[in-house]
């Protein structure tokens, strides 16, 4: 619940609709409430007429069709008012996602996996974004409406407010605690299995090929059986927990209407009430109930939204990597990059990069290897300030990293890592995330210096074919080419290249670095790679080793 809380700034923003949506759904209910009562009214008093009792019938008829007439329009505005609301509550609860994820990212907590992430981007606040409509609006119209119904029975039948009071009580406020009390452990356990469901589903797809390969897919399928019996189970549990409240619900509405009767007979024999009044209590009674069937069905839906909330919250506890200065500093024109005397591990891990040194000049290319997990990749990230080192100093011409802003980090060295993305697009939608602005001549120029221009030529379609999921469209050593192309089109003096060859073949690879000898010329290059390089590749080579380069 205070999870959900968190979220009551956003609430608050659209609360004119908000507001608006519930007073025309109060409408809705209170016009069904009063055509109930009324036509019980209306028919009663018609059949007690034919016994010879005189009713003027053009009152109670104007009455149904007038208030037929409000329940329909209000029902008709609530829905439009509401969900309009709903749908710019959900564009600002992504907005508030994206804006704490993007300084978050690349996620540092290794243990949320892609699946989980797209599960709180999508399911999570999707459960949120319905939180008014299907909890607070019910919740706020059985107050109202409830609390209208007891007054009415104070006034024409005092004996029966309270029963009803009491009952109305329960089953609006009573048995949705209780359902939240009860569901509460089974509503968080549901959303996180749904969310481990898509990563099952996402480690199939993208790791289909090697599965199957290895022979492994009937563990995976085996595994997703059981995530999936798992989430059945917990939803289950949850739609036991509805079906008693909703029991619960009923058998409420049967005592508050057994009561009302058994009050209003009292009361027709004393005299107090005459008949048709009293069916009309009776169907308002019953139809003051219908809201408190609709929140045993929501708090399901909002015992969801309370743990989809918890999820939400967590990713924004989550602390920032780094921290942007308040003031960032001017990014300067150019000068060396620096690490000077770094120290740098992993939360809980003994340092990787300890008392490591480095200094490029502009225009220089310099290699770095050594052993596999030693920390070269880390050094690139310290560079780019996706995280800070626990000592020493990274700086681009004297000025430390901590001082400038990343964007202005960031448009000054391009990455091409050994996982850099072909996104599914086209070839030319692909290079303009290097440079947005870039002109077709630019591009041509890109794909040329990275040797891809014959055969992008040679496509049908050129510029603007499409290239598949992860560049399957592409051969390995292509898509490598299309991101290094992508890499040059940016405006950035300095390049960082991680592994850029990984799963080429030596003649690919071999001509992969001359196109990075050829095509880098004034640029700052900085190249981490197992691989041998051809001779004048680089102006220098460094290993890290034991944390430090020599
Ligand atoms: N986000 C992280 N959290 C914890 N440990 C990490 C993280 N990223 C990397 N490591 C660990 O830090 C060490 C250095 O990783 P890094 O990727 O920098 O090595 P590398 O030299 O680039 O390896 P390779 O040559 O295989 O790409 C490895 O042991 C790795 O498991």
């Amino acid at each position: 619940m205070k999870a959900l809380l968190t979220f009551l700034p956003l609430f608050r923003q659209r609360s004119g609709a908000l507001a608006l949506a519930l007073l025309l759904s109060l409408i809705t209910l209170a016009s069904g409430v009063a055509l109930l009562g009324t036509s019980g009214w209306f028919i009663t008093a018609t059949a007690l007429t034919t016994l010879g009792l005189g009713f003027n019938i053009f009152v109670p008829s104007a009455m149904v069709r007038g208030l037929s007439f409000v329940r329909i329009l209000a029902r008709y505005g609530e829905r439009l008012v509401g969900h309009n609301a709903t749908l710019k509550l959900l564009s600002d609860l992504r907005g508030w996602l994206f804006a704490r994820l993007f300084p978050r990212l690349p996620l540092p907590d290794r243990s949320l996996r892609h699946g989980d992430l797209v599960s709180r981007l999508t399911a999570d606040v999707d459960a949120l974004d319905t939180a008014f409509l299907v909890a607070i609006g019910p919740l706020a119209a059985a107050i109202l409406v409830g609390g209208a119904m007891t007054t009415i029975l104070g006034v024409f039948l005092p004996a029966a407010a309270l029963p009803y009071g009491l009952a109305l009580a329960l089953a609006g406020l009573g048995v949705p605690v209780a359902m939240v009390l009860i569901g509460r452990r089974a509503g968080r356990d549901s959303v996180a299995a749904q969310a481990d469901l898509r990563m099952h589903v996402l480690d199939g797809v993208t790791g289909h090929a090697d599965l199957v390969l290895l022979g492994a897919l009937g563990r995976t399928a085996h595994d997703f059986a059981q995530a999936n019996d798992h989430s059945a189970a917990l939803r289950r549990r949850l739609g036991l927990v509805t079906t008693m409240g909703g029991l619960a619900v009923q058998v409420l509405a049967a005592l508050a209407l057994a009561g009302t009767l058994w009050a209003g007979l009292v009361a027709l024999d004393a005299g107090s009430i005459d008949g048709p009044v009293m069916a009309a209590l009776l169907l308002g009674v019953l139809g003051s109930f219908e809201v408190t069937s609709l929140i045993v069905r929501s708090t399901a839906k909002a015992t969801q939204a309370m743990a989809a909330a918890e999820r939400l919250v967590a990713l924004d506890d989550m602390p920032p990597p780094v921290i942007e200065p308040v003031h960032p500093a001017p990014l300067p024109a150019g000068g060396a990059i620096a690490l000077d005397t770094i120290r740098f591990a992993y939360p809980g891990l003994p340092a990787i990069l300890d008392g490591l040194s480095l200094r490029v000049a502009p225009g220089e290319r310099v290699a770095i290897t050594g052993a596999s997990g030693n920390g070269k990749s880390t050094l690139l990230r310290l560079l780019l300030r996706l995280a800070d080192p626990q000592s020493g100093q990274v700086s681009i011409g004297g000025i430390d990293l901590t001082t400038l802003a990343s964007h202005d980090i960031h448009a000054h060295m391009a990455l091409l890592s050994q996982d850099s993305p072909v996104f599914i697009d086209t070839i030319c939608n692909n290079l303009l995330i290097g440079r947005a602005d870039a002109g077709e001549a630019e591009l041509w120029d890109a794909l040329g210096r990275a040797q891809l221009d014959d055969h992008v030529r040679a496509l049908p379609k050129g510029l603007d074919t499409i290239v598949g999921e992860a560049g399957r469209t592409l051969s390995a050593g292509q898509a490598r080419r299309l991101c290094l192309a992508r890499a040059l089109l940016s405006n950035a003096p300095v390049l960082l290249l991680d592994e850029p060859t990984n799963a080429l073949d030596r003649d690919t690879e071999e001509a992969f670095f001359r196109v990075i000898a050829s095509g880098t010329a004034g640029r700052t290059v900085i190249l981490v790679t197992h691989a041998a390089l051809p001779p004048g590749t680089v102006d220098r080579m460094l290993v890290l080793e034991n944390g430090v380069l020599g």
